[in-house]
């Protein structure tokens, strides 16, 4: 388990405490968390509902600030968002009154790109996410799937150096999550990003990573840090492979250990 904070990560998370003040009390979200992310590596986080993973993202997103600690990105510590973190949601937060190219164009106008640089730039996203036919489409006119390729072809386009995507596949059908996690590696092998992604879904997590953070709630804490050494690209093939499985039941074994109830009911019957 490597939570040692070095010098040379993209990201540094170094202590971090989150304490939100309720009515009479205070409640620890993240107890102590460090964790060092390395420029374009790609690190899932899975954990327990409430467990203080979108805390984490937001505090990294420069959303939410630590109580103490520090979240430390390219050596300087998060002050608020910046251009260089692209953030997705599970919601797609596409703006409803603009088409998919619009959408796209918009964060390179506020960035001051010229109108032809952004055509040209939205263009190649479209094409990358494989939305051609939609590019004039309004977000009402596409699927679930389509409006996360458009998130993720909007974040690509301003060029973020890290990706922090939250949930990003949580709402859409088996089969689409799939094709859209094999994307986003086709994505980020040909383009490379450094990458935090939230899910709920162990496969997921250890399809696209090159580590699994798992985190425990009550206080929210890095549990596990599980190493996913499996070979890229990471096809259907390795999906099936004996290896993944191997790799799925270790961080699976790992979140529903630590989840309060669950081991004491299994330990129980
Ligand atoms: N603004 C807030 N005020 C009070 N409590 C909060 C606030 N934001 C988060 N929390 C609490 O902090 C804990 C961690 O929340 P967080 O959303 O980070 O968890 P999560 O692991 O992302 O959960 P989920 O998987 O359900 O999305 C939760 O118990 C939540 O209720």
């Amino acid at each position: 388990m490597t939570t040692t904070p070095t010098d040379t990560a993209k990201i540094s998370v170094r202590r971090v405490r989150k304490t939100f003040d309720l009515k009479n009390s205070e409640f620890v979200a993240l107890e102590s968390v460090s964790l060092d992310i390395a420029d374009n590596e790609f690190v899932t986080v899975v954990g327990p509902s409430g467990c203080g993973k979108s805390t984490l993202m937001n505090i990294l997103a420069g959303l939410e600030t630590p109580t103490s600690g520090h979240a430390v990105v390219d050596g300087k510590d998060v002050r608020g968002p910046g251009p260089e973190r692209g953030v997705i949601f599970q919601q797609y937060a596409l703006f409803p009154w603009l088409t998919v190219r619009k959408n796209i164009e918009f964060g390179l106008k506020v960035a001051g790109l010229r109108a032809a640089e952004r055509r040209q730039r939205a263009e190649y996203f479209i094409h990358m996410v494989g939305l051609d036919q939609f590019a004039d489409a309004l977000p009402k006119m596409l699927s679930g799937g389509m409006k996360q390729r458009c998130a993720i072809a909007r974040a690509y386009a301003v060029n973020p150096s890290i990706l922090l995507m939250d949930e990003p596949f949580g709402a859409l059908d088996a089969l689409t999550r799939v094709t859209l996690q094999e994307q986003l590696l086709g994505t980020w092998s040909r383009e490379k990003r450094t990458v935090m992604f939230i899910t709920h879904d162990v496969d997921e997590a250890v399809f696209l990573a090159n580590r699994v953070v798992v985190m425990a709630a009550r206080p929210g804490r890095i549990y596990d840090i599980v190493d996913v050494d499996l070979p890229f690209p990471r096809t259907e093939e390795v999906r099936l492979s004996p290896e993944f499985g191997e790799l799925r039941n270790r961080v699976w074994h790992s979140v529903y250990h630590q989840t309060p109830g669950v081991a004491a009911g299994h330990a129980s019957s």
